[in-house]
């Protein structure tokens, strides 16, 4: 019987060094055709005097690509991994049959060896390459014990259990990333081309190499390409990590997915649009699934831990109880279970999250969601729809209506902030015409300066005004007053030193949001506050009527990131949502970050979700996934841990055989996989906070001495008769710290 062990070694031991011997060889002939053409190029240009050129340098400058793992081309994978699967149900066969038939036996080894191939490479990789011993090792020693000590069949089936794992991993991951590839590509994505000297709004998908797109400040770069015309410092942080924004000029490559800060360019297109998207995909991916979440991370090191020991222990059990005993305490090893299980689970969750039109674009969002206690929310955009309505225009002697609405839309141009739309209908609505300004000057959290022959045009803030010291006439005051107490918001318009006239907004607040914070309380969260880059008049109001805990006012975009650290710092986990250029620093900085599509390109960007419908209605279901992803990472962990005690116990108290070992091992396994992709439906809003509540009673009681999560659980059990009394005196005055305006 030590003979069929000897043989997987000697086949393999062979194999491996044909390989080898195949690899030297084909590295001695690449390198002899190196040497001649290099020795050729030599020739060539002595003859012509001129030394040959370097090779191309690599170009630093390039964007982060998608790792290897992804460049495998998933379709061949999953067939190479249902192949391998099916050759164990063939080995399993092969050896049954050997009951009856003994010769078959020779021929059910071969079976053997080859499906054990790929496993074999694994273990060599591990013991040579990263010289530890993991898991891999571990089993695969169990399964030597087991066919050493005659259970054919049963080490047909530990190969089984292997192959058949990871081939379901792949499939189900193949069947996500189709998924969340078909809900980004629903991204609305529109660029400026330009065409014969005009620039048009075009589809993303439509560009091709050659086109030149135009991109100004607050704009997302949309292509890798050159600039042909322009000056603009651009933020790549997304893209190489640094925060200096860089300087890109004519003939300077730009990348796509970094940010316009200041400037206009004119970039070719060197990639189409649907290149591009692909590429896009990928990344997205990447950062959606290649991670390990805690739970995996937790699990995967106490399997690590427990390898070397048990080795060791397997080592000196072997001589003293043999075999099937030995093999048995080595399958109560939890093994690599969780490293399969976790991704599926997290997967399955975002799968469900796409569904319901919500894009993850990061796993680890949805597993931090649940222990969110603090929800930040932008206000103009964000909590108010993205347009708001120009109510009013006022003016100052000398000016009329029109010529006020004119100047306004003139500056806003193209900027892509909702007051900008607002302005833009308004003034298309009463069939204005306007030149197209090339050169206009957005300074974020202000407003917009343009330089006209006529003067100085500024379209913007009441702080831009008195920052560029321009004095507010006594009329328009009274007027801002006024607007103010009513929630509106007070758009000034200055020519030079003075103030022509101001246009007040009237923002509408997205349908039934106050019954959204009302359940977002229900699902656990503590805290919720306004942060605006607005005036404190409309902030105040809209906190009150949505019954926020808090709110912030004038607040500029560092500043909003500022508020995010130091609730982190007061250990507050926090979810930021937020629609415009000014939040996407506070985004970055977030626990978590959500944004709505149809929002700036920014804050789509850098946001780890979207939510695809372009409101906030989906948010209660989000909370919800992530709570369920979370109980399921919990519940997968146990179920991997399991039969693991239930093996241990079989190995020393009731003596059950290997075959029993793999058994417990699959049923409990199964039962994990099942719990993992099992469909799920959201439920209604009371039957979500309760089973939210239960979750974190369940979680509360075994993790006793683990605060963190103690913690999280008391507020949500507390909230929920706290979040009762809260909403039936909704319309009660917010005690709100107000940060103070920066002078
Ligand atoms: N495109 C613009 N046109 C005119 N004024 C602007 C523009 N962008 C910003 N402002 C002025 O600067 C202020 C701050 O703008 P910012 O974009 O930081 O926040 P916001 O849109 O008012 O509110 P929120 O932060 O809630 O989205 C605005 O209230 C407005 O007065
Ligand atoms: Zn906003």
């Amino acid at each position: 019987m030590l003979f069929s062990v000897g043989a997987v070694f000697a086949t393999y031991a062979g194999v491996r060094l044909f390989e080898e011997r195949k690899k030297v060889r084909e590295e001695k002939l690449r390198e002899r055709r190196a040497f001649a053409r290099e020795f050729h190029a030599r020739c060539r240009a002595r003859a012509a005097k001129v030394v040959p050129s370097p090779p191309e340098e690599p170009e630093t400058d390039q964007p982060v690509e998608a790792p290897q793992s992804l460049r495998v081309d998933p379709q061949k994978e999953l067939a190479r991994l249902e192949h391998y699967t099916n050759m164990s149900i063939a080995t399993m066969g092969i050896f049954g049959l050997r009951l009856l038939v003994p010769a078959l036996g020779p021929v059910g080894m071969v079976s053997y060896i080859y499906t054990a191939m790929p496993y074999m490479r694994d273990v060599e990789k591990s013991l040579v390459k990263d010289r530890k011993a993991n898991v891999d090792v571990l089993f695969f020693l169990a399964d030597m014990l087991t066919l050493g000590s005659g259970s054919y069949f049963t080490a047909g089936f530990g190969l089984w259990l292997i192959h058949s794992a990871k081939s379901g991993a792949q499939k189900a991951k193949d069947n996500s990333d189709k998924m969340i590839a078909d809900v980004f590509e629903q991204l609305p994505q529109k660029v400026w081309l330009l065409v014969d000297g005009s620039e048009i709004e075009v589809p993303f998908k439509q560009i091709r190499p050659g086109d030149t797109v135009v991109v100004a400040t607050g704009q997302v770069i949309p292509v890798d390409g050159i600039v042909t015309e322009g000056l603009a410092a651009i933020d790549q942080r997304a893209l190489t990590g640094e925060s200096q924004p860089a300087e890109k000029t004519v003939g300077d490559r730009v990348f796509a997915n970094t940010a316009v800060i200041t400037g206009r360019v004119l970039i070719m297109v060197e990639k189409s649009g649907e290149d591009t998207t692909a590429s896009r995909i990928s990344q997205l991916l990447v950062s959606s699934v290649g991670y390990k979440s805690d739970i995996q991370l937790k699990g995967e090191k106490w399997a690590d831990l427990a390898t070397q020991p048990m080795l060791i222990a397997a080592g000196v059990m072997l001589p003293v109880v043999g075999a099937v005993t030995t093999a048995v305490f080595i399958n109560s090893h939890f093994g690599n279970r969780i490293r399969l299980l976790a991704p599926m689970a997290t997967l399955r969750h975002i799968t469900v999250a796409a569904q319901h039109g919500m894009l993850v674009k990061d796993g680890r969002a949805l597993e931090k969601l649940c222990h969110v206690d603090t929800v930040l929310f932008d206000k103009t955009g964000t909590l108010t729809s993205d347009e708001p309505e120009v109510l009013r225009i006022f003016t100052c002697p000398g000016y009329e209506e029109q010529g006020i609405l004119r100047y306004a839309a003139m500056a806003e141009g193209k900027v892509s902030h909702p007051i900008a739309r607002a302005i833009l209908k308004a003034a298309m609505d009463a069939h204005l015409s306007w030149p197209d300004l090339e050169d206009s000057q957005y300074k974020v959290g202000y407003g917009i300066t343009v330089e006209l022959e006529e003067g100085v045009l500024r379209v913007g803030s009441i702080r831009f005004m008195t920052g560029s010291g321009i004095g507010i006439p006594q009329a328009i005051d009274a007027a801002i007053g006024h607007a103010h107490s009513v929630g509106n918001t007070m758009i000034m318009v200055a020519m030079d030193r003075e103030v022509i006239g101001a246009i007040e907004l009237q923002p509408s607040v997205r349908p039934d949001t106050s019954e959204l914070i009302r359940h977002l309380r229900e699902l656990g969260i503590r805290h919720m506050a306004i942060v605006s880059g607005d005036h404190g008049g409309p902030t105040r109001k809209l906190a009150e009527e949505l019954g926020m805990d808090e709110y912030f006012h004038d607040i500029l975009p560092e500043q909003k990131a500022d508020i995010v650290t130091n609730l982190q710092a007061k250990g507050r986990s926090v979810c930021f949502i937020g629609d415009g250029i000014n939040d996407a620093i506070a985004m970055r900085e977030a626990d978590v970050s959500i944004s709505l599509a149809g929002a700036n390109t920014i804050a789509t960007d850098v946001a780890e979700i979207i939510m695809m419908d372009g409101d906030l209605a989906g948010l209660g279901d989000l909370f919800y996934i992530s709570h369920k992803l979370d109980q399921t990472l919990h519940r997968s962990l146990e179920l991997t841990i399991a039969p693991g005690v239930l093996n241990l116990g079989g190995a020393f108290v009731f003596h059950y055989g290997i075959m029993a070992s793999l058994l417990v091992n699959f049923g409990f396994g199964g039962l994990a996989l099942a719990d993992v992709l099992k469909p799920f439906k959201l439920p209604d809003r009371a039957e979500m906070a309760k089973s939210i509540a239960s979750g974190a009673r369940g979680q509360r009681r075994k993790k006793m001495g683990i605060t963190r999560v103690a913690n999280a659980a008391d507020s949500v059990t507390n909230e929920d008769e706290d979040g009762d009394s809260r909403s039936s005196e909704s319309a009660a005055p917010v005690t709100t710290p107000i940060v103070q305006p920066a002078s």
